[in-house]
């Protein structure tokens, strides 16, 4: 649990799933403010976690020890130029989960040797199962990346990148990837209904089984080729499914997908870096 005051600038779907995560984590919430300029937003976010929500970004980050970007990536030029100025008056660190934009260009808008941390957390942060990763610029102290680890590990698992290019891949495979398991249960959950399943059944046989089958991948000391094998009796149902999947090139388009959100956050990047 983190008893840092953490403002959140941007109330969408972000940002939601992080104070949901931190609420259970059981941060208190008299320590997160948001920042939200749609009214509605709000006023959910204080009914449903009981947080502070204000309209001006300025009034929300007042005392605040982390200011947490959650705007779209074509909004935080604006937002964090607004800003700099109270921002380095009251030294708060800068964590920005915009997907593609660099910390350079953060630096820059905020006037130049500012601390920031990027960091490319997933949705499932709500149900405190996400998966963060984390990169910080030379100016972020020690104390400073442990309060950016302690607050995103209230809400899952953290890694550090070494390298920031590496966070186009992330965004590709752990930022959108909940998305893609998504789809994947729509897909075979509309398979089963066209078998003749009711959509209730369909359903929850698709959600355990991918629960199921993640629960294991992870507890499991054996590689996720073997977990299938197990599965794939020969000549059987599995393998008879499996070279239909293989057959039209499952691990392709994961490939040119994946390459695809990686391409798309280097495009945000580069699109901001003129401003
Ligand atoms: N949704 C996701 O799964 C993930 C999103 N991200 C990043 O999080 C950021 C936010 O994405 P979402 O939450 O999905 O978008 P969203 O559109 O749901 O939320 C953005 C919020 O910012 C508010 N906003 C707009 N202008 C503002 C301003 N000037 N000041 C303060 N707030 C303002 C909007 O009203 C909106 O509620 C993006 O940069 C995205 O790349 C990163 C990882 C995962
Ligand atoms: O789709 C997007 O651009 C954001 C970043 C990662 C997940 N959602």
């Amino acid at each position: 649990m983190s008893e840092n005051t953490i403002a959140f600038i941007g109330g969408g779907n972000m940002a939601r799933s992080l104070i949901g995560g931190l609420i259970a984590d059981r941060h208190p919430a008299v320590g997160l403010r948001i920042a939200e300029p749609d009214a509605e937003r709000r006023d959910a976010l204080t009914r449903d976690f009981e947080v502070q929500a204000f309209e001006d970004n300025a009034t929300a980050i007042r005392g605040a020890d982390v200011i947490m970007l959650a705007v779209k990536p074509a909004r935080i030029a604006d937002v964090v130029r607004e800003l700099a100025p109270h921002i380095r008056d009251q030294k708060s660190l800068v964590i920005s989960v915009a997907a593609g934009v660099r910390c350079a260009d953060i630096d820059r808008w905020l006037g130049g040797e500012s601390p920031v941390v990027r960091a490319m957390p997933n949705t499932p942060a709500l149900v405190q199962t996400g998966a963060t990763a984390l990169y910080a610029n030379e100016q972020v102290t020690d104390e400073q990346r442990d309060l950016a680890e302690t607050i995103l590990r209230a809400v899952g698992m953290v890694v550090w990148l070494t390298d920031e290019r590496d966070m186009n891949a992330v965004t590709a495979i752990s930022g959108s990837g909940p998305a893609y398991f998504f789809l994947t249960m729509e897909a075979m959950q509309a398979a089963g209904e066209s078998m003749g399943l009711d959509a209730r059944t369909a359903h929850l046989l698709t959600l355990e089984t991918a629960l199921g089958a993640a629960r294991m991948a992870l507890e499991s000391h054996e590689d996720v080729d073997e977990l299938k094998r197990r599965v794939t009796s020969p000549g059987g149902t599995t393998a008879a499914a499996i070279g239909e999947l293989e057959g039209g090139d499952l691990a392709g388009l994961y490939r040119r997908a994946l390459q695809a959100a990686a391409h798309r956050a280097d495009e945000l990047g580069h699109e901001l870096g003129d401003q």
